[in-house]
């Protein structure tokens, strides 16, 4: 089977959302951890999940090209580049600098990027992104722990991360179709300009946005832009039609969700799912140390975990915690150690017979799946919009991995009403 679109996302759980729009779009996809040593498994899309959203820039870079070397070795025909539909990125990167070196490697000039997603709520209005009905810096995007997202203009944003010059396709000519969308990124491209924001309000504008980039090397945004990407390979008869991308193996084992998102989304989840099942919730100021808050957590989940309903242990917080953990230990250590932490919780609950587990936070996901030593996930059939369930390679356990602000607020006991 040819690789036809060769992907390269900034965390894990973006990774999922991507390999979840490519499957309803009628692709096969694989979720790869890391940059593997070996071949690409065989499928239309490839993903490649890395961790580097907050990454040092020059680490960040220096994976994302040893991604890219390895789908364009296995022949993929395009190449993706999967960042937040929110954007998350500081002054520093990492969206710009790694669209910039993967351009430079591809040997291109220009990229689109367009984080817009309007089933989960991200629409992009004259280079400005809405959450919903607020400005993405009035979203609660602003309090985020590691990215927080204070200036909802994108061609500003994006001008701070790159020197390649940003302009703008704005929904006039979005609206209008893919052949002034095209038109309008001629223009920018002959003015020597490196990077197009494009508006988009509905599907119908990310189907044409897809459409206009066809021809394009390089394709950067949020999942939502990718739904426009299959029926390009259709089109040119690349793509032959897939009816059973999402079949998985039947779900086994006790269930769970381990939180380390302070979204609103996962904190009104949790306030849910107080009311319905057990829920932990740690404290991690009152106890700075990983290996205390896990104990405390596998000791409480004795006797509590069955096939029907969920266990939740939340290391969650809310922006004044937040805030008041990371002006003790510092913005990543403090991050460092809420990982840390639910990652050896996870891994406890694996051990003790969790056979379906739900991961809350794109971070978070970044160290549960690598504490588990997860290779590879297969996509299956979605939960809430941008949120499959999965099967993880070589573990075998169905693993949701939800980005901190999707899903409804009763995801965590929708999802286990699957399967
Ligand atoms: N109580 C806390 N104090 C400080 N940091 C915390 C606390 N709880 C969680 N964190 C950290 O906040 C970060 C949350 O990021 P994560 O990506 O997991 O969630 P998210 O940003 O909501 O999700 P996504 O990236 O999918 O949108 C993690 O690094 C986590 O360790
Ligand atoms: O695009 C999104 O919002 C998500 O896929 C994500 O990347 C959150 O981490």
């Amino acid at each position: 089977m040819p690789l036809l679109l060769g992907c390269i996302a900034d965390d894990f759980t973006g990774a999922t959302d991507l390999a979840n729009t490519l499957v309803k779009g009628g692709m096969s996809a694989v979720q790869v951890i890391g940059v593997p040593d070996g071949p690409l498994p065989e499928a239309d899309a490839v993903i490649i999940a890395l961790k580097i959203r907050t990454s040092p820039v020059a680490d960040a870079v220096g994976q994302s090209l040893a991604a890219c070397d390895a789908l364009t070795k296995a022949g993929a025909k395009q190449l993706f580049w999967k960042y937040c539909s929110t954007f998350d990125s500081t002054d520093e990167g990492n969206i710009g600098p790694v669209g910039d070196a993967l351009l430079k490697r591809l040997g291109a000039g220009f990229a689109i990027a367009c984080p817009a997603f309007p089933t989960n709520g991200r629409t992009i209005y004259l280079g400005h992104l809405f959450v919903g009905g607020a400005l993405l810096s009035e979203s609660g995007m602003e309090n985020h722990p590691l990215t927080p997202m204070t200036d909802p203009n994108l061609v500003r944003v994006l001008s701070r991360q790159t020197e390649g010059g940003v302009g703008l396709v704005g929904f006039n000519a979005v609206d209008q179709g893919a052949v002034a969308i095209r038109r309008e990124m001629t223009k920018l491209m002959d003015r020597g300009t490196r990077w197009a924001i494009v508006d988009a309000v509905t599907d119908a504008h990310l189907m044409a946005i897809g459409e206009a980039v066809e021809r394009q090397a390089l394709v950067t945004g949020g999942s939502g832009v990718a739904m426009g990407l299959p029926e390009n390979f259709r089109r040119a008869g690349l793509l032959p039609d897939r009816s059973d991308a999402d079949a998985l193996p039947p779900m086994q084992g006790a269930a769970a969700v381990v939180a380390g998102s302070c979204s609103r989304a996962t904190l009104g989840q949790i306030g849910l799912a107080r009311e319905h099942v057990p829920v932990l919730e740690l404290d991690a100021l009152a106890t700075p140390d990983a290996a205390a808050m896990a104990a405390q957590a596998l000791s409480w989940v004795d006797g509590k975990l069955e096939a029907g309903r969920p266990v939740v242990i939340a290391a969650s917080a809310t922006p004044d915690k937040v805030a008041a953990l990371q002006a003790k230990l510092g913005r990543d250590a403090a991050g460092a150690l809420v990982e840390d932490a639910v990652a050896t919780i996870a891994a406890g609950l694996v051990d003790r017979g969790v056979g379906r587990l739900v991961v809350a936070g794109g971070e978070t996901s970044g160290a549960v799946v690598t504490r588990l030593g997860v290779t590879s996930l297969r996509i299956g059939p979605e939960i809430d919009p941008g949120v499959p369930w999965t099967y993880a390679n070589p573990t075998g356990l169905h693993l949701a991995l939800k980005s901190g602000n999707f899903g409804a607020r009763d995801f965590f006991l929708k999802a286990f009403d699957h399967g």
